[in-house]
């Protein structure tokens, strides 16, 4: 095991450790998830658990939670070892989790939800009300605000998260296991998040914490363990620690963390959108009059809040969504209300579309990666004679995914599910690039998605946009959009409060156009 441990115990009492792991093995068939995996968290810290994708982080959190039996190891809590036989065991050992995609049950209140469950234990008597009183309790100690009585589909994502984290620590939890937490937040609900985990540990509560953002690991955590292929390969104090070494120690080389952005001379005019609205089944006017263009060779990222109109901006440009005003040209082809297109028919006119949602809208989870590596390109080359499908050509264009694209493990034979997350997203990422689009549309392309892979997509659409694609890129990630946009185009509350040169661009001034304020106003104020 290559267990080497900088920063450790500097002097003093040995620490107490709340969890210890010892010798963790698990293996999915061939693949071993987990190694010899061994880990020791000290009681109130943050712990960050960094790795690849597919290193194994997810694995391991779901063996402390009970899910997942290991093959071989041993858990302690508080010193004392615990049979993990299932997910009430951890449960009722002070363990919670919040998943990377939330478990919440959507028609129902805040308040169900957290209720939900739990029947049973410490809210059967007056339950009701011991959950409101628990709910206002976890928002005055911690920040953890939330209306009780909201519908938890009407809630934006950083506070459907809150409602997770006080499932995780409605029965007294004192470890909380926080998969990829960020993934879907906005960097101002990150911030709030930061100010609430924190608060959570001042009070004694120890954070293990899975994320691909290593800003954040050096922003929160107080140490921080790296695994590489199922093993635990190093362990750092984070005040010891950097960017740089964690992002070597992870991948097992020097990782750009600054993309080299090919001069493009820009060509003709691939994608203009003029006079765009869209309102939705509701009426509620979502996109409120957007007006731009990308060119040939072009990356135009659109940065907001999420929820701001970004998300049906893609799926009206995909064909999913029909404008209720304005035009959208590809080339010379106009789509308006009169002259609506499907999402097939956008594809034929070369518009390829990565979606935010890989799990609902860019796999079918239970079919196989070859399956899914045709969705949508069924009817090409891949259709056989009659009805029928070709699977020799599947085959080969699948092998070829994995291949250019690094999935791991290398095959396309699992099911879609059987992948990790960020693995998930390389084949999306394959299937639609493979296409060779005129114009690719691209939603969140990096979440979930580790430092080594983020490196690689970013070097593919640059590729692309060398072979003159037009790249229309969503992000709620203002590092992203600062470091791969030509131009960026800011919405906020369905407008476009502004479409600058990335030169002229800072966090500043496009926070504040995310606020709102237009540019002008934005740029000034920044400078
Ligand atoms: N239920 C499963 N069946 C088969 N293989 C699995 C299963 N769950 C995980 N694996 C495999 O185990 C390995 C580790 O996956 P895991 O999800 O733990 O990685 P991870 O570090 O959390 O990755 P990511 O950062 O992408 O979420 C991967 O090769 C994955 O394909």
């Amino acid at each position: 095991m290559a267990d080497h441990d900088k920063g450790a115990g500097v002097g003093g009492a040995a620490p107490a450790f709340a969890l210890e792991v010892r010798g963790i093995d698990k293996s999915f068939g061939a693949v071993k998830a987990n190694r010899d995996v061994r880990l020791k968290v000290a009681k109130g810290s943050i712990h960050g658990i960094i790795g690849e994708n597919g290193a194994g982080k997810s694995t391991l959190m779901n063996i402390l939670y009970g899910m997942y039996a290991a093959d071989r190891g041993e858990i302690l809590i508080d010193g004392e070892e615990v049979k993990m036989t299932s997910s009430a065991v951890a449960i009722r050992h002070g363990i919670g989790m919040v998943h990377q995609h939330f478990m919440l049950v959507a028609p129902f209140t805040v308040l169900e939800n957290v209720m939900l469950g739990a029947e049973k234990d410490f809210l059967l008597k007056d339950s009701v009300a011991a959950t409101r009183e628990l709910i206002r309790g976890m928002g005055a100690d911690y920040g953890l605000v939330v209306d009780a009585d909201a519908k938890v589909a009407d809630l934006p994502v950083g506070l459907q998260q809150r409602v997770e984290i006080i499932k995780a620590l409605r029965g007294g939890a004192k470890i909380l296991i926080l998969d990829e937490p960020t993934g879907v937040l906005t960097p101002q609900e990150t911030e709030g998040f930061f100010a609430i985990l924190r608060a959570l540990r001042d009070e004694g509560v120890t954070i293990l914490l899975i994320t691909h953002k290593l800003q954040e690991i050096m922003a929160l955590t107080d140490r921080v363990s790296v695994m590489r292929q199922g093993e635990m390969v190093a362990h750092r104090a984070t005040a010891e620690t950097s960017r740089e070494e964690l992002a070597e120690l992870m991948v097992g080389r020097k990782v750009l963390l600054q993309v080299e952005r090919p001069a493009v001379a820009a060509g003709a005019p691939a994608l203009r959108v003029s006079g765009l609205r869209y309102s939705d089944a509701d009426g509620v006017e979502r996109i409120k009059g957007l007006d731009f263009e990308i060119r040939a060779g072009e990356l135009l990222a659109v940065a907001g809040v999420s929820g701001n109109g970004q998300s049906e901006l893609l799926d009206v440009i995909a064909g999913i969504l029909q404008p209720s005003d304005g035009r959208i040209e590809i080339g010379d082809v106009v789509i308006d209300r009169s002259h609506p297109r499907g999402p097939a028919e956008m594809r034929d006119l070369g518009v390829s579309h990565v979606p935010e949602d890989r799990h609902h809208r860019g796999l079918i989870l239970p079919f196989d990666a070859k399956e899914n590596c045709i969705l949508g390109f069924q009817d090409g080359p891949a259709a056989g004679a009659g009805y029928t499908l070709d699977r020799a050509h599947i085959a080969a264009r699948a092998a070829r995914h994995v291949e250019e694209f690094d999935v791991r493990p290398p095959t396309a034979e699992l099911r879609a599910a059987q992948y990790s997350g960020g693995n998930q997203q390389k084949l999306v990422l394959a299937r639609e690039i493979d296409a060779a689009p005129k114009v690719l549309l691209v939603g969140q392309p990096t979440r979930g998605v580790d430092i080594g892979a983020i490196e690689f997509i970013y070097k593919r659409l640059m590729k692309l946009k060398a072979a003159g694609c037009a790249i229309l890129l969503v992000s709620v990630e203002l590092e992203e959009v600062l470091s791969i946009a030509d131009r960026i185009l800011v919405m906020s509350n369905g407008e476009q409060t502004g479409l600058i040169d990335r030169a002229e661009a800072d966090e500043r001034a496009l926070g504040l156009m995310m606020a709102g304020v237009t540019s002008e106003t934005a740029l000034e104020a920044a400078t």
